[in-house]
């Protein structure tokens, strides 16, 4: 897919990962609506953007992924601003334990469904693609992080049967997940600096500094990757810094 006068929605956009595959996609001349909870820092990243790339390139919503309404509304500013919609980047999300954080695979799950009826060629859509942002946590115990490993494992298959769906395939969509290892947002930031609720915050910055932190922009070529390659549909890519991009064979 040439990306190039195509339409995107990323939620989570106003920082950290979000903000990067936004950049990327707008980089390569599509126009892209973000979501994001966070009002001032969305608006601060739409200027930055404007500036960029455009005036009418690129549009801010505030909005929730664990609202139904608030993601309907924003999916049909997207439509209303652009006159279509090509791409959906399911990037919003939180790290830590949060008791059984579970919106963290349901915010996806629930965007992605509404998603459908834009991108459907039988429901008047032009075909597309949906990226899936799980995490190397979702393909590899988190020893600290069994929560969120668990719902981004959720995600994951969600999106890899999904994808299988033969109906879905004759519509024209994509579906397709990105597995990053730890890379350099406040989310990584809050572990280092105590300030989420992994089962043990010194232990696990151990972890993450064995590991590895790759650069937002490495990232963001991996989702780019997963939405140009027509070829891919169901593809899980895993990223990580010592390893680089490895696809998974299942
Ligand atoms: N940073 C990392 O090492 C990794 C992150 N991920 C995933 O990447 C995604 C992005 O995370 P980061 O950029 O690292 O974190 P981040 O905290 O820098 O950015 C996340 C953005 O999502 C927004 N957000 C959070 N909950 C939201 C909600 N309910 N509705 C709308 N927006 C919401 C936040 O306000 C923030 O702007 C998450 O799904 C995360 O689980 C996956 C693997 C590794
Ligand atoms: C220490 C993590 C604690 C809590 C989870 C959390 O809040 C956020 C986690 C964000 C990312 C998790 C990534 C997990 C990666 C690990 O499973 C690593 O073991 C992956 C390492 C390499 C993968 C590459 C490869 O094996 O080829």
């Amino acid at each position: 897919m040439n990306v190039a006068g195509k339409a995107a929605l990323v939620t989570g956009g106003a920082q950290g990962l979000g903000k990067a595959f936004s950049k990327i996609l707008l980089q390569n001349g599509a126009k892209v609506l973000f979501t994001d909870i966070k009002e001032d820092v969305g608006h601060a990243t739409l200027s930055e953007f404007q500036k960029d790339y455009g005036q009418n390139n690129v549009v801010f919503i505030k909005a929730d992924v664990t609202s139904q309404p608030q993601m309907e509304e924003s999916f049909q500013l997207a439509k209303s601003s652009f006159g279509r919609l090509d791409i959906v980047v399911n990037n919003a999300g939180v790290g830590g334990e949060h008791d059984d954080n579970w919106e963290r695979c349901k915010g996806p799950i629930r965007c992605t469904r509404l998603a459908l009826n834009y991108l459907r060629r039988d429901k008047g859509g032009q075909g597309g693609v949906i990226v899936n942002i799980s995490s190397a946590g979702g393909l590899k115990p988190t020893q600290y992080g069994p929560v969120y490993s668990g719902t981004k494992a959720g995600l994951l298959m969600y999106s890899r049967s999904l994808a299988a769906n033969s109906d879905l395939q004759q519509s024209g969509v994509r579906v397709n997940t990105l597995c990053p290892s730890f890379a350099d947002t406040s989310l990584v930031a809050s572990i280092r600096d105590n300030e989420t609720t992994v089962l043990n915050n010194e232990k696990a910055w151990e972890q993450v500094q064995s590991v590895g932190i790759m650069p937002v922009e490495y990232v963001a070529e991996g989702l780019f990757e997963l939405v140009t390659d027509e070829s891919k549909n169901g593809a899980v890519l895993l990223m990580a810094k010592a390893t680089g991009k490895k696809y998974l064979e299942m």
